[in-house]
Order: structure tokens, then sequence, then C-alpha cells
């Protein structure tokens, strides 16, 4: 099958420095796929790179087969990409309908979104700027959703929201799977994200350390931290074999 979204050998600098070396991925269709890593790894440049707000110095990037890494940031969101950045940015003064409008595609159903979100369906008159920080990140997920994506990346949706309203939030994101969506997720709350996910990927230091099933890695944070800092780096398509003790989610804070 072919991947939704494939990056080969992508390498990412800022600022000159090498910050992403050489990584390797795929996200199935129809799937969650789970980027996790300690602050500083390299996973915002890696999504920066895909949606081409930074320029990868190599590599390949492609969307369902296609490669799109020469083309621009709106090329690649009118070929499929969708991506909601960490920074939770809703037009304030708009409406919640009207922020969906300006995002809306190729005559995209709102309807799509108001399913998803019935929170925002009672709202839809509300200036964006007042509703709650949730309701926000919700509306950013709606306006991705109503710009006909089939591959959203989606970076840190939960930062300053209480724990209902992120689990609420992921819910969404697994409802997405069932729209046909592929989707590729940061998430601090590792134990969240791992319950949602397919796949995982673990960056450390701008590599690739681990790579396999999220099953693998759900309960066992004493795993998760060794690849977060200092695992031994995997070849890509490795999945790991011994099964340790589990002891709760490990959150991408600081090392
Ligand atoms: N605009 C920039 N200019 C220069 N260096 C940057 C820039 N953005 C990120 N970096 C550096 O690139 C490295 C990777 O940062 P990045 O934000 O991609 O990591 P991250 O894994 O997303 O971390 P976090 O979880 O804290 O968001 C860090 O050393 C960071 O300081």
């Amino acid at each position: 099958m072919t991947p939704a979204l494939a990056l080969r050998d992508v390498r990412i600098s800022r600022a000159e420095a090498p910050v992403v070396h050489g990584v390797s991925l795929d996200v199935a269709p129809a799937s969650v796929t789970v980027l996790l890593g300690a602050n500083g790894a390299g996973k915002t440049t890696l999504m920066d790179g895909i949606a081409g707000l930074v320029r990868c110095t190599s590599g390949t990037v492609s969307l369902d087969g296609r490669p799109i890494d020469k083309l621009s940031t709106y090329r690649r969101a009118t070929a499929g990409l969708a991506y909601v950045e960490q920074a939770r940015s809703v037009f304030r003064t708009l409406t919640v309908e009207q922020n969906l409008l300006v995002a809306q595609r190729d005559g995209a159903d709102l309807d799509t979104a108001y399913r998803l979100f019935p929170e925002l369906d009672k709202r839809r008159g509300l200036q964006a700027g007042h509703l709650s920080g949730g309701e926000q990140q919700m509306l950013v997920l709606g306006r991705a959703l109503v710009s006909r994506p089939r591959t959203i990346l989606i970076d840190e949706m939960s930062s300053g929201l209480a724990p209902v309203v992120v689990h609420r939030l992921m819910r969404a994101v697994a409802d997405l799977v069932d729209l046909g969506i592929a989707v590729l997720l940061i998430e601090q709350f590792a134990h969240l994200a791992l319950e949602i996910g397919e796949r995982a990927y673990v960056l450390s230091k701008g590599r690739i350390a681990y790579d396999g099933p999220c099953a693998e890695l759900r309960g066992d944070a004493d795993r998760l931290h060794d690849f977060y800092f200092g695992a031994t780096p995997q070849p890509a398509g490795a999945a790991v074999a011994d099964h340790g003790p589990g002891s709760g989610p490990v959150e991408s804070g600081g090392a």
C-alpha cells in the first residue's frame, strides 16, 4: 500500500546547524502515526520541513506517492496536506463559522467539522476569541478538516489544556481516521497518543531511535524514556522485541 506520507533520508538545518539527520518514516493512509521525542529532538522542525515552512537540505517527502519536497507550502496544502501548528491560532474577531469558511476548500461540507465537534456547532455565531482554549483547538482542527486534507500534521495541540479536554481532542483525532484521513501526531502526553496511534516513531537528537507499533511502547515508560534520552538507534522498520514492565506514561518534558 502506498503510504499517505513518506519521508526518505530527510535532513534539515536550522540557522545552518543540522537538526534532523536523515529521517525516514511512513504514515499509512487512514491511521494515526505518533512522533515522540524529548524537547529539542527536532519534531517541529521535521513537521515544518514536511509542510514546506523550512527547506529540507536533502531527502524526499512524498504525499500519496508523489514527491512534494519541491512544492511551495501552498501547493502542498492543495495536494492534500494540512498542518496544525503548535500555536493555537484562530481569527479571534471572526465567528466560529467564518473561521471555517475562510479555511474551506473545494466545497467542503462545514457539517463535517460540526459533526466532529458538536461543541462548535452550538457556538457557530460566537467570536472565536471568546471560545475556551479547548474549543479554539477544536476550531483549529475543524479548520484543517474543511480544507479537505488526506493527511494532517498535528503538532502538540494539548499545551495548557485540562486533561479532560486533551482526552476529548484525542478522541476527535481518532475519529479523523474514520473519515479516511492519515495523521502524523506530535503529542507531549505520549501515553494518550500511543493509545490512539498504530505506529510510533521516537526522534532522539534528530535521528529515529524507535520505529514500531505503538502497542510495543504502551505502558512501558522505562523503555520509552530510554528511546527519548539515549537508546541505541535502531534501523528503520525494526520493532522492539523485549517487553519490559509498564510503569505509566512518559511525557516529552525536558531531559
Ligand atoms: N527557528 C529556529 N532557529 C534556530 N534554531 C531553531 C529554530 N527552531 C528550532 N531550532 C532548534 O532546532 C532544534 C530542534 O527544535 P524543535 O523545535 O524542532 O524540537 P522539538 O522536538 O519540536 O522540541 P519541542 O518539543 O520543545 O517543541 C533545537 O535545538 C532548537 O533550538
